[in-house]
């Protein structure tokens, strides 16, 4: 308690920066948080390890911490096939630009199981001496051939559990609402909330 009071202190006056290369993830970022964190962005596309969601994150707030020398928040996302054991999983991006929609569901092809999970692994750090503290907000679904709009990445294959639609058929609030980006972002605000922490925009 004690130590949070004195990081609230500290931050009081710092900006916490969302670093990404993604501008499809800061306009959802930005429509989730709206004005309940105060943040800025970073355009950076940081390199990754290999390994698991959640050290592939922590790294990359390791990374990204030491570049803007100040709090920073980075996410990792993952696409995983339950038929596959959880792959690509952190390796979607590349399978995605390799094989795109169609590619993706012959993966699948000699599976019934068809059932996969959308992970998102946001990092926190405090700046580069910290150690990050990372949030997993998990979405079931399963693997369809596509629907909707093209316009981010994986969705219009994934269907959330309980829902008719794909992610990409979804009005943007229904996403933002279920997404796993919007539950690892709950975890962060609330963490926030807790370490009372008070980031202000530079100005
Ligand atoms: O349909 C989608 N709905 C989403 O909600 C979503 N979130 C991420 N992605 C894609 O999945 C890969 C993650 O890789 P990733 O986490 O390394 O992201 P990235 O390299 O694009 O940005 P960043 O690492 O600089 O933040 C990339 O191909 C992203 O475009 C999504 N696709
Ligand atoms: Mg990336």
């Amino acid at each position: 308690m004690a130590a949070a009071a004195k990081a609230s202190a500290f931050l009081v006056s710092r900006p916490v920066t969302f670093v990404t290369g993604n501008a499809k993830k800061l306009e959802e970022v930005r429509t989730i948080l709206g004005q309940s964190v105060p943040f800025q962005s970073l355009k950076l596309d940081i390199p990754e390890l290999q390994g698991e969601p959640e050290e592939i994150s922590k790294e990359k707030a390791r990374l990204a911490a030491l570049h803007v020398n100040g709090p920073v928040l980075v996410e990792d996302t993952c696409l995983c096939f339950n038929a596959l054991k959880g792959l690509p999983g952190p390796y979607i991006k590349w399978f995605l630009q390799k094989l795109g929609h169609e590619g993706l569901n012959n993966l699948l092809m000699a599976y019934e199981d068809k059932s996969a999970y959308a992970l998102c692994a946001f990092s926190f750090a405090l700046g580069p001496d910290a150690e990050p503290i990372t949030f997993l907000g998990k979405t079931p679904g399963k693997i369809v051939p596509p629907r909707g709009p093209t316009d981010f990445g994986w969705d219009p294959i994934f269907q959330p559990d309980g829902y008719e639609q794909t992610y990409a058929e979804m009005p943007k609030e229904e996403k933002n609402k279920i997404s796993h980006r919007y539950k690892s972002l709950e975890m962060v605000k609330a963490h926030f909330a807790e370490a009372g922490y008070n980031f202000q925009l530079d100005y």
